[in-house]
């Protein structure tokens, strides 16, 4: 595999002037369509705990597993799924990591969760919807940054997108299983949402960037940091000039590696084209209209491996 290159990639850090947090926001989603933020307001052990409640969510047995089966969408989103179940780079290969999604419920809900949670790791529930709900009010704030950072009204893409009024993000718990020698565990792609936030495993390097006239360039985790990166909605909002940045996962040589990413999506039913500032006589729209659902149901159905449950 060859090397990968190194540029450097913005931190931005949260509680700092909010004129350079628009420019740092700015600039970065024109170059690389990624970057981290730190002072971002979740306590690390928030961050730990999820992970830690995820690992031991996959140390269970296949058979315990495999009872919390995600059906094919769009009848099912959320559930399990083990590795070689999904490709999401079509040229590729099937991508070696299992999953849990879940998606957005009350921890105080008693009943009505669509969740499939195991009992036999019964911390997983509190651990995780501890780390998803602060990182919804995350998502809240950052939906108002790129918003400014994109020259808009501070509410232009909180009203295609309260992550917790509507139901649209999703959460993937996961697990990359450890290798003799480095592989691709999952395939080149962009995300489909808005943005991604994404919880690394402390000191595993793995993440890699597609970046312009560099190559692949690893983003590894910074210890507390988050990495946020772009998605296809926010691409297509800004007419391209914001990035949605390809990027896939290697794992190295060594044991298996954890990692938790956020979609922060629009509502299913917004209609998403690019907004009248992007486009000028010279930079015409790049694309057709289409409403958020149509958009990410063609992505998920084009990287759903056709089931292989019996
Ligand atoms: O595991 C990671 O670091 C990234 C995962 C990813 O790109 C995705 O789930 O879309
Ligand atoms: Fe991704």
């Amino acid at each position: 595999m060859p090397n990968a290159a190194s540029i450097e990639i913005p931190i931005i850090d949260l509680t700092s002037n909010t004129d350079a947090i628009l420019q740092k926001i700015r600039r970065a989603c024109e170059t690389v369509g990624l970057f981290y933020v730190t002072k971002h307001g979740i306590p690390e052990e928030v961050l730990s705990r999820c992970l830690a409640a995820s690992a031991d969510f996959f140390s269970l047995n296949d058979e315990t597993k495999l009872a919390l089966w995600q059906e094919d969408p769009p009848v099912s989103h959320v559930g399990y799924r083990p590795g070689r179940n999904s490709q999401v780079d079509p040229q590729g290969t099937p991508d070696l990591m299992e999953g849990l999604i879940l998606q957005w419920e009350d921890l105080n809900a008693e009943a009505g969760s669509q969740n499939k949670w195991p009992v036999n790791v019964p911390n997983l529930r509190q651990a995780t919807l501890h780390y998803y709900s602060h990182a919804l009010e995350l998502a809240t704030v950052l939906l108002q940054l790129i918003a400014g950072a994109m020259g808009l009204e501070e509410d232009f893409l909180l009203k295609m997108a309260s992550p917790t009024r509507n139901n649209s993000s999703r959460m993937r718990l996961l697990r990359y299983p450890g290798q003799s020698r480095d592989v691709i565990a999952a395939g080149s792609h962009s995300d489909f949402g808005l943005f991604t936030i994404l919880l690394q495993q402390p000191g595993m390097e793995a993440l890699q960037l597609a970046v312009p006239k560099t190559g692949w360039t690893f983003i590894p985790p910074i210890p507390g940091a988050l990495v946020i990166n772009l998605g296809d909605q926010t691409s297509i909002l800004t007419n391209g000039v914001f990035r949605s940045p390809i990027h896939r996962v290697v794992s190295r040589r060594g044991p298996e590696r954890h990692s938790i990413p956020l979609f922060v999506m629009a509502d299913a039913d917004v209609v998403l084209q690019p907004t009248p500032a992007f486009v000028t006589p010279e930079r015409p729209s790049q694309y057709e209209m289409k409403s958020a659902g149509e958009r990410v149901n063609d992505r998920t159905n084009a990287s759903w491996v056709q089931s292989r449950r019996a």
